[in-house]
Order: C-alpha cells, then sequence, then structure tokens
C-alpha cells in the first residue's frame, strides 16, 4: 500500500527550500568576462564622475563676465589664446576677455566658467591674432559638464548582487575594474530518468519520446546565472541511478532530475532519496502543474526531484530551483517578480490547487494583461515556448473571467533578471 503524500502549500515549500539557501563563493574575472555575471560587492565611486570640469560642446571657454554686455548690436570681442581638445590640459591663464578654443571632452581651463557653442560665435583674424565675437551675454557655469554632475566620490555605484549587463559593465570600465568580484556562477547537476527517453538526434520509435525536458533545464540553468552539468539519461533502475547519482554528487551544488517522482512502478526517485540517507522536505505541493514536486538535501545539499512532465519540470525550477541558485548569487530578491495583471480571457477550470497557468503579459497604456498560452496540461511542451510569465490562480477557486485582476510571476528576460 502507497504511502499517502500530503500537499504542503507552495509558499510553505518554497520556505522550506529557502532554509538552505546560501550565498554562493566569489571568484575574479577579467571584465571582457563579466557581463551576465552578478557582482560580488557594493562597488563604491573612489572619485568624481566627470573627474574635472569639462566641456560638453565643440566651442570657445570663455569668462562670462566678458560676455555680460554682448549684444546683436554690440558684440563682444574675446582674443583666443590656445586650442585644446580632448585628453590636453590648457597650458595658458586666461585674462579678462580672452577665451580657448575647446573641444567637447576637454577640462575647462582656469578662470574659465561658461562655454559658447562654435555656432553661437564668429571667429575671425586680425594682425596674426585669433579673435571670437558674440552677441549674446552667457551665465557662469553655462554649457559645463561639472566635475561629479554624474557621480559623486563615495557613491554606490552597484550593489552586490546586481545583474552585469551593459550599462553595469560600463560603470566598472569607469572606474577602473580591469578585474571584477563576481559570484561564482553554481553548477548545477541535470539527469532526466525513464526508459522512455531517446536523444535529442536519435529518431522516433513507437513508445518513446525525446529527451526534452534535459535541455530545457540546461537553458533554464543558463538563464538563471548557473552553469548546468549534463549528466545524460538515467534508465529506470534504481541501482543505476543510485550510483550515478553518488557519482555526480560532490561536483555540483545542487542536482536537478527529471521524471521518476510519481507513484508509478518506475517512479524510483524516492527509492533513491532514501538510499542515499536524504532528508525528504516535502514531496507533494498544492500547486498545479507541478504537484509532485519533491525536494530533499543531503548534507545540505539540495536535490530538486521536478517532475517529468515538461510543464510542472518548468514551473518546478523557476519556484524552487531559480530562488536558491540567485540567493548563491546574492540577489537580495531571488524570486520571480511578481505583480499583477488584468486577465484577456476566459479561465473558467476549477483550482483545487494553487495554478500556474503559462501566460504571455504585454503592456499597454501602462497596464498589464496576461493571456494563457496554450492547452492547460502539465504534459504540454509548447505552451513554454510562448510563455513569459505565469498568471498565479489561488487553490480552490475558479471561473476566472476575461477582465479580472490576476497575479502574475514575470518569467526571466533572456538578458538576467525581470527584477
Ligand atoms: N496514479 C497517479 N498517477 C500520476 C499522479 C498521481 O498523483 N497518481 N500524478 C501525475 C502527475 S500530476 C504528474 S506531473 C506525473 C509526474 O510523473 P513523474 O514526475 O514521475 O514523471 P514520469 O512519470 O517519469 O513522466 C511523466 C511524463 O513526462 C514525460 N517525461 C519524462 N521525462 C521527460 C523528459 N526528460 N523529457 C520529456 N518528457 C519527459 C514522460 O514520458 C511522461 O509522459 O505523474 C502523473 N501520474
Ligand atoms: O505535477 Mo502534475 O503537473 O500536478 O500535473
Amino acid at each position: 500500500m502507497l504511502e499517502k503524500r500530503n500537499p504542503i502549500p507552495v509558499a510553505e515549500a518554497i520556505q522550506k527550500v529557502m532554509l538552505y539557501a546560501r550565498e554562493g563563493e566569489k571568484e575574479r574575472v577579467p571584465l571582457t568576462e563579466a557581463y551576465g555575471r552578478y557582482l560580488a560587492e557594493d562597488l563604491y565611486a573612489d572619485h568624481d564622475v566627470p573627474p574635472f570640469d569639462r566641456s560638453p560642446y565643440d566651442g570657445f571657454a570663455i569668462r562670462a563676465a566678458d560676455s555680460a554686455l554682448a549684444s546683436l548690436d554690440h558684440p563682444v570681442e574675446l582674443e583666443v589664446i590656445e586650442t585644446i581638445g580632448a585628453g590636453q590640459v590648457a597650458a595658458k591663464a586666461v585674462a579678462a576677455f580672452q577665451a580657448v578654443r575647446i573641444m567637447t571632452g576637454a577640462p575647462i581651463p582656469d578662470g574659465c566658467d561658461a562655454v559658447v557653442m562654435l555656432e553661437l560665435a564668429k571667429q575671425y583674424e586680425r594682425n596674426g591674432k585669433t579673435y571670437i565675437s558674440i552677441k549674446r551675454p552667457f551665465r557662469s557655469g553655462d554649457n559645463i559638464s561639472f566635475q561629479g554632475e554624474d557621480v559623486k566620490k563615495g557613491e554606490v555605484l552597484a550593489e552586490k548582487g546586481t545583474f552585469i549587463n551593459p550599462g553595469v559593465q560600463a560603470l566598472l570600465a569607469t572606474f577602473g575594474y580591469s578585474e571584477v568580484k563576481v559570484a561564482q556562477k553554481p553548477k548545477i547537476g541535470i539527469a532526466a530518468t525513464g526508459n522512455e527517453l531517446l536523444d535529442v538526434s536519435e529518431p522516433l520509435v513507437p513508445g518513446k519520446i525525446r529527451n526534452s525536458n534535459a535541455y530545457m533545464i540546461q537553458a533554464q540553468v543558463l538563464r538563471s546565472g548557473a552553469t548546468p552539468v549534463d549528466l545524460g539519461k538515467l534508465p529506470d533502475d534504481p541501482d543505476q541511478c543510485l550510483a550515478a547519482i553518488e557519482q555526480a554528487l560532490p561536483d555540483v551544488d545542487f542536482l536537478i532530475t527529471t521524471g521518476g517522482v510519481s507513484v508509478g512502478d518506475y517512479d524510483y526517485l524516492p527509492v533513491i532519496y532514501e538510499r542515499l540517507g536524504a532528508e525528504v522536505l516535502f514531496n507533494k505541493v498544492a500547486m498545479r502543474p507541478g504537484s509532485v514536486t519533491t525536494v530533499a538535501q543531503l548534507d545540505g545539499k539540495l536535490l530538486f526531484g521536478l517532475s517529468g512532465n515538461p510543464s510542472a519540470c518548468y514551473v518546478g525550477y523557476e519556484l524552487f530551483v531559480r530562488p536558491v541558485v540567485r540567493t548563491m548569487l546574492y540577489s537580495s530578491t531571488p524570486h520571480l517578480y511578481k505583480t499583477k495583471a488584468i486577465l484577456l480571457e476566459d479561465f473558467t477550470k476549477p483550482n483545487p490547487f494553487t495554478r500556474f497557468v503559462r501566460s504571455y503579459v504585454s503592456a499597454q497604456g501602462g497596464q498589464l494583461y496576461a493571456s494563457p498560452v496554450g492547452m492547460d496540461k502539465s504534459n504540454i511542451v509548447t505552451s513554454l515556448a510562448k510563455a513569459n510569465a505565469l498568471t498565479v490562480l489561488p487553490g480552490g477557486t475558479r471561473g476566472f473571467v476575461k477582465g479580472d485582476l490576476v497575479d502574475v510571476w514575470l518569467l526571466d528576460s533572456e538578458e538576467g533578471s525581470a527584477q
């Protein structure tokens, strides 16, 4: 007689898993390899940016006071004493009614406090000297990028756990990080169980299907910032599964298996956990899909027994594995981003358990809308290709209709977290 499984609420299951979530190790990588990684420390500005007052335009640096009486009828004449480009520093001191021809990015010469754009000044030669005339007054500070206007020394640049996107990469370069301390990527073993599984390159034969889950999980692992370790296909044989898992465990941070966690004659994962001496944290969650999701721990190492059904497996990863990965990567918000959206179609099925409906969320006029995608069954794979969110319908409800405001949990975009 089978032992009856008691479903626990989703939030409780997540909590049980998160008790084992730990921050990961750090490593240094060259800046050129930092994109897509997560910062392992808070970064502070050790200097101002810009580091000096500089010109945002090609033009002339002047003393604003000299232009005070300039007008169309009475232009003011200034002598141009030198020219500086970006990367140069003025060699001469600027006296009254003198100016410096200056290029975008060059430091403002001492004594100058405004810049006149090239288009607003007329330049001419007289007696071997260069002059400009300007026909309007400028105020002190006009057209100057001030030292520290972007970032001031001591300010926080980016916090530990920040995803290094191209903008963060620019910040790192600005502050001279040729190497960056990032979170080490967690290594996650992935094993697909089941005698029915074929390799992706094998032709279909009666009764068999291709192992799509391993590739799906591999992509989910990469998307969440970790490194997948492919442990291949394991047959429905407890001895062989146990041997393969025991061999793989020391080299990975967690292990994910897919399939074999239900109550069928060949669902051996519960037997394997027992033989390993692992503690099962839960083996049934009040959710659909993914009710059979089982999580165990062995000496603090999590073993995720995800469902074999593709959609259930997918949801299991996003709910239970992702937050552990993100915690290892120092995220302070490791769970999927939760928000609300207006349902665009009726969803009339009853929801005995919390239901995670694969959905496409779009924004229109500042409002989010959610459309369920594909068939809502746990063995469906096509819906996953279209989903960018999960609509979350609470257990014990039914009869949602178009226009209802529902909870949605956003899946990550391909470039890092949705948060
Ligand atoms: N009598 C009961 N039967 C089932 C129950 C139950 O409570 N009582 N639960 C059902 C639910 S809910 C689910 S979900 C599935 C979960 O089963 P398993 O996680 O043990 O997975 P398998 O039986 O191994 O496979 C399920 C399904 O998925 C296909 N599969 C498996 N691995 C892969 C893979 N790597 N790539 C693609 N597809 C895969 C497999 O062929 C099966 O069709 O159990 C229900 N049964
Ligand atoms: O785990 Mo099953 O997906 O609840 O359908």
